[in-house]
């Protein structure tokens, strides 16, 4: 059976390479992000080379409650039975002590990260295929695990995250819903270039003199998770380039 995996944030960074490693395996992909002209230029390309896979792509803005209902449950019915949920979306917005902090910032990060993965979950789950193995994957962090200086409100989304992952955990137990977190360090993606308001040489600055993890490094984690056998559930990952020891602590050449 082809299974479908539902990616939120395929647009760029990890829930892109997400769609290319999983489209590589044979995976049918639902695409959503709020930049649909980038989903379906990926449709494109990922059809062109994997002809056999099924790819759907439709605009969604997780912030938006309403939005995340109708488009789901507005979706064709061939597309109505999801395998695994990517809760990928996310962003940081901003570096500053929090007696800087723009609430605008504070408000995008709790909105997109906490209650959009909220919004989608509630959405996505009464259409999960829990006969042949449902699984839902959310994105945290190291901020989800630790607080760093001036990482205040992007961490405390992220420590939103994993209760939430807990929680799902056990609330989903009875369905044999797996639910999973993977918790990156330092990826590059548009990471930096969105936490510093498209501020393209500081974001560059933070991968100077170390080599991060690329979006690729997490989808290959993501897929050797959701493909352990039926009775094998991996809680939790925390996965660090080599050269990052804590969310601050970098060894820089
Ligand atoms: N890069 C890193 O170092 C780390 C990243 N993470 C987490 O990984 C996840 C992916 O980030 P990453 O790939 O690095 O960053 P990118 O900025 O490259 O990608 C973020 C994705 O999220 C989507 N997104 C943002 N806001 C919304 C929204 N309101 N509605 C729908 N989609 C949205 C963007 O699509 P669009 O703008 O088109 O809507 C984009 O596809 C995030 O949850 C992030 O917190 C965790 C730890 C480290
Ligand atoms: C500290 C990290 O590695 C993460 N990318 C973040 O900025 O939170």
């Amino acid at each position: 059976m082809t299974k479908t995996v539902f990616i939120t944030g395929a647009s760029s960074g990890i829930g892109q390479a997400c769609a290319e490693v999983l489209a590589k395996e044979g995976y049918n992909l639902l695409l959503c992000a709020r930049r649909l002209n980038r989903l379906d230029i990926l449709k494109e390309k990922l059809n062109s080379i994997y002809p056999h896979i099924k790819i759907h792509t439709f605009e969604l803005d997780v912030r938006d409650s309403e939005q995340v209902q109708n488009q789901i449950n507005g979706l064709p019915e061939e597309w109505k039975t999801i395998h695994v949920l990517i809760n990928n979306a996310g962003l940081s917005q901003g570096l500053d002590p929090i007696q800087d902090g723009d609430i605008g910032d504070w408000d995008r990060m709790i909105d997109t990260n906490v209650k959009g993965l909220l919004y989608v979950s509630k959405a996505v789950i009464p259409l999960m295929d829990t006969a042949n193995g449902a699984h839902i994957v959310n994105l945290g962090s190291i901020a989800g695990k630790e607080v760093y200086p001036n990482g205040n409100v992007y961490c405390a989304s992220k420590h939103a995250v994993d209760a939430l992952t807990k929680a799902m955990r056990i609330d989903l137990l009875s369905k044999g819903i797996k639910v999973t977190s993977i918790d990156p360090g330092m990826v590059e993606t548009e990471f930096s270039e969105v936490r510093f308001h498209g501020d393209k040489e500081r974001a560059k600055s933070v991968y100077t003199g170390v080599q991060p993890l690329t979006g690729t490094d997490i989808a290959e984690t993501i897929l050797f998770v959701i493909t352990r056998p039926a009775h094998v559930n991996i809680n939790d990952l925390l996965i660090m380039p080599t050269a990052q020891a804590t969310g601050t602590i970098v060894n820089r050449k």
